[in-house]
């Protein structure tokens, strides 16, 4: 976007140079695209693939019968609320602080929004898009009784998005029938426990044009009731029916022009449409044994999932490819088609708006601000971050060597012409040719420049890409090896006691020397894994190889138009063209130095963090050691504890308080305190 911008901006110069010889109008016209410019080289991410809508359902007559408040609201049509009820309102000390969070959304739907609302605002866009031969997804996420089958299915009076997406997707397709021919299909299936359930009776192929109409999207709605129905449902402590796996509906839709020939097209896109599980922790929900289990494959999906929708948003935000593990669960496995690529995403957090739902209800809204400030930054992991300003410090320099040697030649004098005479007239003769010439070697310079520019970015991004795969590499290397280190410990233990004793196996296992003849599902992933990797690594490093090379070309170009210019700058007014290009380039830089300046500042946010995370937890020591001394003196009935000590136990406790009240006010960002209260009076 930019380099069109760049060069809109030149034919414009160019255009007006020629029509006015006046210096001073110029120079306006120059001002104004410079504006244009800084506007167009502000970061940013483009159309975004993400976004974030949150919904809150009405409270059920139940949460009322039993007293509860209502914490969530949705303040306008961006803007969600909630409000902390563990907080005494009447709290004098506490009066001037807000018991209020706020967060912005792409959307916010109040509990009185109705379905037809939810699916215009947040999928109808969607369905041009995969009938277009693009992909797009939905994704319902929130904790259990939040929301999200009543959004994704609705019920047979207030269908949900199912429904309504089918419903446009087969107008769309009627329409334009005469000029394509086009097969959709579906599948519905679910994912439960890492594995893979195809719904027999899901797996629906409309396999022409004649078959898809209205009705069949009621046979399909009637197939996917059903289908939910048997979802893996268990009443949890949090909702009597909860959903414990994710329930993916997909349809794909195959387009072929009607027309043969060399135009004749064939289009494929897919539209995820995705009733996740309860996003509540196992903790949470009080469940043990197999809930537990259920729980935690359910985390670990959706982090998998959150991750790579960060990844892939970096990627789109960058313009290059940055490594996306996909291969983390089976959810983002079966989504990887869905995610990479042209896709558009949207994801729909919903929130149970009583008091009782507080704790999920803000962890839900955490995790949506998080998916949505993922679109206005370009962030990575923290362990990148120094790495990346190394890089960002390296191009800043040879920018400015770069510029600094421009800036030498366009400074040097520009010789006065006689303007009457033979003289004149030849020197107008020549002039006009220079100038051609002038030109011509200015557009050079300006396409060296932004290609080097863009080839700069592209190495970036892949020495970027090569540094998480080798982390990635690493952590499953690990993985590896610590099972094969741990089976050899179990086996010499065996070995060594003596095997074939049940009573002795059983409890060796218990004692952790359990020995798996079979290697473990995890295992035998990271060992396919790691392959994967290990290629992806091979073309990472070749591709960067090659970027390297183009690079250098790049620069010898660069540096040889730099060496000719200065011939051809023979008036004031080509000289404030070539400053104008050296002001471009500054800019360029300034744009890579702000972006520097932010990892820099998250990166020093990020060090206090762990500071103060270390501060807590030598408190908590501390505070261990205080309790200890404290019991050991009781003990010791007889002794007199000195006045000193005791103030400085009521110091203690005072600076305690005040810990947790400022913790409590910064309890998102601080990491969780336990705090050992000593009572000094005892
Ligand atoms: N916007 C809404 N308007 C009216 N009723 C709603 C709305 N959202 C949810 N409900 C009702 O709230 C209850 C719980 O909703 P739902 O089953 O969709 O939750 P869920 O998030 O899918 O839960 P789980 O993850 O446990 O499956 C249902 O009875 C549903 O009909």
């Amino acid at each position: 976007m930019i380099v069109k911008q760049f060069s809109e901006i030149w034919l414009s110069v160019q255009a007006l140079v020629s029509q006015f010889e006046d210096v001073a109008v110029v120079e306006k016209v120059l001002g104004h695209s410079l504006k244009i410019l800084s506007t167009a080289m502000k970061p940013q991410g483009g159309e975004h693939p993400l976004t974030v809508a949150v919904r809150v359902r009405p409270m059920t007559e139940h949460e009322i019968l039993s007293g509860c408040t209502q914490v969530a609201h949705t303040v306008d049509n961006q803007m969600v609320v909630l409000l902390d009820p563990t907080e005494d309102p009447d709290d004098i000390l506490r009066v001037n602080r807000s018991r209020e969070r706020r967060y912005m959304f792409d959307h916010a739907f109040n509990d009185i929004a109705d379905q037809e609302e939810v699916y215009q605002v947040t999928t109808r866009f969607l369905i041009d898009q995969v009938i277009n031969g693009y992909n797009g997804t939905v994704f319902a996420y929130g904790a259990t009784g939040a929301g999200k089958t009543y959004t994704m299915l609705g019920t047979q009076d207030n269908p949900g998005i199912y429904s309504r997406a089918l419903n446009d997707l087969f107008l769309l397709v009627a329409k334009y029938e005469e000029e394509n021919i086009y097969n959709v299909s579906m599948s519905y299936l679910e994912i439960y426990n890492e594995m893979m359930r195809e719904d027999a009776k899901g797996g629906v192929q409309v396999a022409s044009l004649s078959e898809v109409s209205t009705a069949s999207t009621e046979e399909i709605m009637e197939l996917l009731q059903q289908g939910n129905m048997e979802r893996t449902q268990e009443p949890t402590k949090a909702n009597q029916t909860s959903s414990r796996s994710h329930a993916v509906l997909q349809v794909t839709v195959k387009q072929r022009t009607r027309a043969r020939g060399i135009n004749s097209q064939v289009k494929i896109g897919r539209l995820f449409l995705v009733d996740l599980a309860g996003s509540e922790r196992a903790a949470n929900t009080q469940n043990r044994g197999k809930r537990m289990v259920e729980g935690a494959h359910i985390n670990r999906s959706l982090l998998a999932l959150g991750n790579c929708i960060t990844a892939l948003s970096e990627s789109s935000d960058k313009g290059a490819r940055t490594y996306v593990n996909f291969r983390d669960s089976k959810l983002t496995r079966l989504l990887k088609d869905a995610l990479g690529g042209n896709c558009k995403t949207v994801m729909i957090a919903h929130l149970g708006p009583a008091s009782f739902h507080f704790e999920e209800s803000r962890n839900t809204l955490m995790y949506a601000d998080r998916a949505k400030r993922i679109k206005n930054k370009v962030r990575r992991n923290v362990e990148d971050v120094s790495y990346h300003i190394a890089q960002y410090t390296q191009i800043i320099s040879e920018l400015r060597s770069e510029i600094e040697r421009l800036r030498a030649k366009v400074s040097m004098t520009v010789t006065r012409q006689p303007t009457s005479g033979i003289q004149a007239v030849q020197n107008e003769v020549l002039r006009s040719a220079n100038d051609q010439e002038f030109f011509k070697q200015k557009e050079q310079l300006m396409l060296t420049f932004q290609e080097q520019m863009a080839l700069r970015r592209k190495l970036m991004d892949l020495n970027n890409s090569s540094t998480e795969i080798e982390s990635e590499i690493s952590r499953q290397a690990l993985l590896i090896n610590d099972w094969e280190s741990e089976q050899l410990k179990a086996k010499e233990m065996k070995e060594m006691v003596g095997s074939g004793d049940r009573e002795l196996d059983k409890q060796l296992d218990l004692e952790g020397y359990s020995y798996d003849e079979i290697e473990p599902t995890n295992v035998k992933d990271a060992k396919a894994e790691l392959q994967v990797l290990l290629s992806d690594k091979k073309k990472t490093d070749k591709l960067k190889m090659s970027v390297t090379k183009e690079l250098e070309i790049a620069r010898h170009k660069a540096k040889s138009v730099e060496e000719n210019l200065p011939k051809y700058v023979s008036t004031e007014l080509q000289k404030e063209i070539l400053d104008l290009l050296l002001k471009i380039h500054e800019m360029e830089i300034q744009n890579i130095e702000n972006t520097s300046q932010l990892y820099i500042k998250d990166s020093l946010i990020s060090q206090k963090d762990i500071i103060i995370a270390r501060y807590m937890d030598y408190k908590l020591i501390a505070d261990h050691i205080i309790s200890q001394q404290r019991a050991l003196l009781q003990e010791q009935r007889d002794l007199v504890i000195p006045a000193e000590l005791r103030d400085s136990y009521s110091l203690y406790q005072n600076q305690l308080q005040q810990i947790e009240e400022v913790h409590n006010d910064y309890r998102n960002i601080l990491p969780p305190i336990k705090v050992c209260s000593i009572d000094i009076n005892q």
